[in-house]
């Protein structure tokens, strides 16, 4: 078990009249090698839960342990950061630094990584990140909104973490830059072994892409396990605030006029497939009855 939450509790301003509480009752154990979607309405305590991973926040009750260690281990901090990488939502809360170079090297030099080695970390990570050499010398401000995100994740993964937390990758992406986006976090899982922990108000690319599901109503968990419970159980997203994907709602109905469908299927040929296949077995028996 590599990441393992015990009734955490969060509270925002705790003590103030300002004071929210985001999360409760939080008990969740993570462990190498998963690929986890976060899924819940706006508010329900997501980027404080990840933010809780790798010790940015600390809970006021309970405790979050990564790999041995406490994250109120103050001393033990770098090690927790080095193991959680966590991407935000915004790219601009974390590319600071004067060019994409000196970005992406913040992290491994921070960690005390030799000057050889942050070069050689660089150039591995805009390899796999599909960063061009030409782009290293401006200004992460100057950078288009899907090289902005590539550079984030490439800053996170320059320092090797073990988990990669990554909060909304592909908002405000089109389509090609979410679909790049995705590929490179998907080769990071299947290639390199990395956990993955993916927050996403698209429920179709958590389906696509995650094979265990969390999903957060009002601070608490309402559910967590394999991704086709949840996606099968439309009541269960309904009651937690969430609109399905229409392919569900779709073999739903379909399932309900009696066509057989053995596995959910969140991609739309896989469900035309599932149609055409039901559609021929009813004109073979036809024709078999003729
Ligand atoms: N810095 C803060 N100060 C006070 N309250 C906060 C702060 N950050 C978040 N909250 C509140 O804590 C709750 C959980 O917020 P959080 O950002 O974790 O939710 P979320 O599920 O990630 O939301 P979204 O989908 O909109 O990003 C919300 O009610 C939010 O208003």
């Amino acid at each position: 078990m590599f990441i393992e939450m015990r009734n955490v509790e969060f509270i925002y301003g705790d003590k103030t009249p300002f004071e929210k509480k985001a999360l409760s009752g939080v008990n969740l154990t993570i462990s190498k090698g998963e690929f986890i979607g976060i899924i819940g309405k706006t508010g329900s305590g997501k980027s404080t839960l990840v933010q809780l991973m790798n010790g940015l926040l600390l809970p006021q009750q309970g405790d979050v342990i990564v790999d041995g260690i406490n994250t109120k281990d103050k001393k033990r901090i770098k090690e927790i950061r080095k193991r959680v990488g966590l991407v935000f939502q915004y790219p601009e809360y974390q590319l600071f630094e004067e060019t994409v170079y000196r970005d992406i090297a913040f992290g491994p030099r921070n960690l005390g990584f030799s000057d050889k080695e942050i070069e050689r970390k660089v150039k591995e990570v805009c390899e796999l990140l599909e960063i061009p050499e030409s782009i290293l010398e401006k200004s992460p401000f100057e950078l288009s909104g899907g090289q902005k995100r590539r550079v984030a994740i490439a800053g996170i993964l320059a320092m090797d973490p073990e988990v990669l937390i990554l909060d909304e990758p592909t908002a405000g992406l089109d389509m090609k830059g979410r679909k790049r986006i995705f590929n490179i976090i998907e080769r990071l899982h299947r290639e390199k072994g990395k956990t993955v922990i993916l927050i996403s108000h698209n429920l179709e690319d958590v389906a696509n892409l995650c094979e265990r599901v969390i999903v957060l109503n009002n601070g608490k968990i309402s559910f967590d396990g394999p991704k086709h419970e949840v996606f099968e159980n439309i009541k269960l997203l309904e009651k937690s605030g969430l609109i399905a994907p229409d392919v569900l709602y779709l073999q739903h109905r379909l399932k309900m006029r009696g066509f057989k469908i053995e596995r959910f299927e969140y991609k739309v040929e896989k469900v035309a497939d599932i149609i055409v296949k039901n559609l021929a077995g009813n004109i073979t028996k036809e024709g078999d009855r003729r």
